[in-house]
């Protein structure tokens, strides 16, 4: 796993957060917006003409690639490009974990862009935020970890709205940890996760991450 250092402040990371961050939301605000609209062909005809200049725009300057996982010399980590967390990824909903003693816990809202089933989240979105959950859940005592394995149980459709999610490790062997976790809506739980971790073999990246 490639990681790369930025020898840059917490106060420099938290500007950088404060330009791409309502940069980032505007966008995610744009996507639902282009799937719900019902204006006229001629509205929308000028609407792509103006998203078209300004993506223009803002390829005038870009990195080559995708934007990687950085991280600064106190290991506060921005892996700002993350499909399920990233600060500067709006197809990410996004989901952002708070860590407790046992686990991680977040709450999140997936909209009409997560949409599998009419009205409710498609099952590979949540599949993809439980994989997320579990291994941030993973990795909160130690480093980041790929996952090996993921078993998703789906009990009951997941509706588009408020959500949360839960992880814990719930056991460890050698360099795999298994984790659990759950997706849930305001009636409760709503599918169920399972998976293998595996810290990577010779690790030599950063640990504690922030
Ligand atoms: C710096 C700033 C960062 C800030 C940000 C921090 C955020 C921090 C949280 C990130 C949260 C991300 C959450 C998403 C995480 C992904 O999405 S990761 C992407 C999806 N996963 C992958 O691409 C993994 C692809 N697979 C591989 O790279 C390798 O197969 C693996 C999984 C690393 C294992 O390779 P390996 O280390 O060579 O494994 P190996 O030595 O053969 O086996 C070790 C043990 O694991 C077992 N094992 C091996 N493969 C598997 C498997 N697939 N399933 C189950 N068990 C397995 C073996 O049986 C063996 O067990 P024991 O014999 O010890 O009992």
């Amino acid at each position: 796993m490639q990681f790369t250092l930025e020898d840059i402040t917490a106060d420099e990371i938290d500007r950088r957060r404060g330009v791409y961050g309502p940069l980032t939301d505007s966008v995610r605000d744009l996507i639902d917006a282009v799937i719900r609209t019902e204006v006229d062909a001629a509205d929308i005809d000028v609407a792509r003409r103006r998203i078209d200049e300004v993506v223009a725009d803002l390829r005038s300057r870009q990195i080559d690639g995708s934007y990687g996982v950085r991280f600064n010399t106190d290991a506060v980590g921005m892996p700002w490009g993350n499909a399920v967390m990233g600060v500067r990824n709006a197809i990410a909903p996004p989901v952002r974990t708070v860590a407790d003693r046992e686990g991680v816990t977040a709450e999140f809202t997936l909209g009409a862009a997560y949409e599998g089933p009419a009205h409710h989240v498609h099952g590979g979105v949540c599949a993809m935020v439980l994989d997320q959950v579990l291994g941030e859940a993973a990795a909160a005592d130690d480093i980041p970890c790929f996952t090996g394995t993921i078993t998703v149980t789906y009990r009951r459709p997941t509706p588009l709205g408020a959500l949360s999610a839960r992880a814990e490790i719930v056991d460890r062997d050698g360099r795999k940890k298994i984790v659990r976790g759950t997706l849930s809506d305001a009636d409760g739980v709503t599918a169920e996760a399972e998976g293998v971790f595996i810290v990577p073999k010779n690790w030599s990246g950063p640990s504690n991450l922030k």
